[in-house]
């Protein structure tokens, strides 16, 4: 599908077939998600066979109750997916430099194939130093300034998982992106950039808008593809919206009630919208899928194994074709 495909590589098709049981109009990440785990578990099969169980292993710091939620959902994708998982986790007050050293400890093992630090730290943590401290080899949030700059030159192994599974799930409903104007709101490491980054590279014209960005409304009402990826309820009015324009709402908003919601104005979104995600069971479900695909791509590539069709590759090298989008 693209050329960070080398180590593993979805079929598109089946997760196509998936994306046309959605409800009308409806981006269903749920249903997509499923399809692409099912695709990791044979994955998972295949490498069992060999005697590799892939390890993918969670590091939380602080009792963030969000972050205690999206931990409990990845650790039990992977008990779905049948890859091996541990929890570390951390008290708030814990110092940068034991922090430091315990993602080190987990660099060396040998056993762990992907290292997950759940954001965010502690205030008086430095992230960006925590995270460039990851083996980049076992980086499976696509976050270390390396895999960064793979992305920006076109051919990381591992992406961000949000921005690459809202790629997946536009590919399997057939979104055109050449030539197609497409906006993203929000500048994040962990969002925003990154999928400017993937939209560009397959030919969109991009806007990355933020909280200074002026008249916000007209850069989306000129907009066929909309990614909107900054945490404010209901900033994206549905009256923007062109008709026919494609939607991933990546905003995870919980009001009052217990309810979550995301930054867009869902139903009226929703009348104009040729696709957009629902929150929940949107662009969450793909980004969690999609940490299990880089997991299996992880230990694929530590094994120096592509896995492709169903079948198992050892000659990795021999297998890597041009570059394409
Ligand atoms: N579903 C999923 O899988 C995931 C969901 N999320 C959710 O997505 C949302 C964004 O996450 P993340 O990227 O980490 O957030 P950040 O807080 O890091 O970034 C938010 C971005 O939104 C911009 N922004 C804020 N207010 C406005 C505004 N009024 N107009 C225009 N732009 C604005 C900010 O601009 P500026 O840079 O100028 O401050 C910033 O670039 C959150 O709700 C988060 O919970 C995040 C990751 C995964
Ligand atoms: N190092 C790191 N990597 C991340 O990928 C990361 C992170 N830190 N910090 C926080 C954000 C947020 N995030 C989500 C993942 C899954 C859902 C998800 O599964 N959402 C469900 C609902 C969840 C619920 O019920 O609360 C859904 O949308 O259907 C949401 C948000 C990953 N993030």
């Amino acid at each position: 599908m693209t050329a960070v495909d080398t180590h593993f590589q979805v079929d598109l098709e089946r997760l196509r077939r998936a994306a046309e049981q959605a409800e009308p109009k409806l981006l269903d990440g749920k249903r997509i998600s499923q399809a692409l785990l099912e695709q990791v578990c044979e994955a998972t099969e295949l490498l069992g066979e060999r005697g590799i169980v892939p390890q993918l292993n969670v590091v939380r710091v602080g009792n963030d109750p969000a972050s205690a939620i999206y931990v409990r959902h990845k650790i039990r994708a992977c008990e779905n997916v049948g890859i091996g998982s541990s929890h570390i986790h951390l008290p708030p007050q814990i110092t940068q430099r034991d922090l430091l050293a315990k993602l080190e400890r987990l660099n060396g093992d040998d056993a762990v194939n992907g290292i997950l630090l759940q954001l965010p730290l502690s205030e008086h943590h430095n992230p960006n130093e925590a995270i460039a401290a990851i083996d980049p080899q076992k980086d499976v949030d696509g976050f270390h300034p390396g895999n960064l700059g793979f992305l920006m030159a076109g051919h990381a192994e591992l992406e961000p998982c949000t921005p690459r599974g809202i790629m997946t799930m536009f590919r399997a409903a057939g979104v055109d992106f050449k030539g197609k104007r497409a906006v993203v709101i929000g500048r994040s490491m962990i969002v925003g950039r990154p999928m400017a980054q993937m939209l560009v590279r397959a030919h969109a014209t991009v806007t990355i808008c933020h909280r200074y960005t002026e008249e916000l409304a007209e850069h989306v009402r000129n907009a066929d593809i909309i990614v909107v990826a900054t945490g404010v309820p209901g900033l994206i009015k549905g009256e923007w919206i062109k008709p026919g324009a494609v939607i991933a709402d990546v905003g995870m908003n919980r009001s009052e009630d217990g309810k979550l919601c995301g930054d867009v104005e869902f139903d009226a979104a929703r009348e104009r919208a040729a696709l957009i995600t629902p929150v929940p069971k949107g662009v969450g479900p793909m980004t969690v899928a999609t940490l299990m695909e880089n997991t299996i791509r992880a230990t694929c590539a530590h094994h120096n194994l592509a896995i492709r069709g169903g079948e198992v590759y050892e000659d990795v090298d021999a297998l890597c074709g041009p570059l394409d989008q």
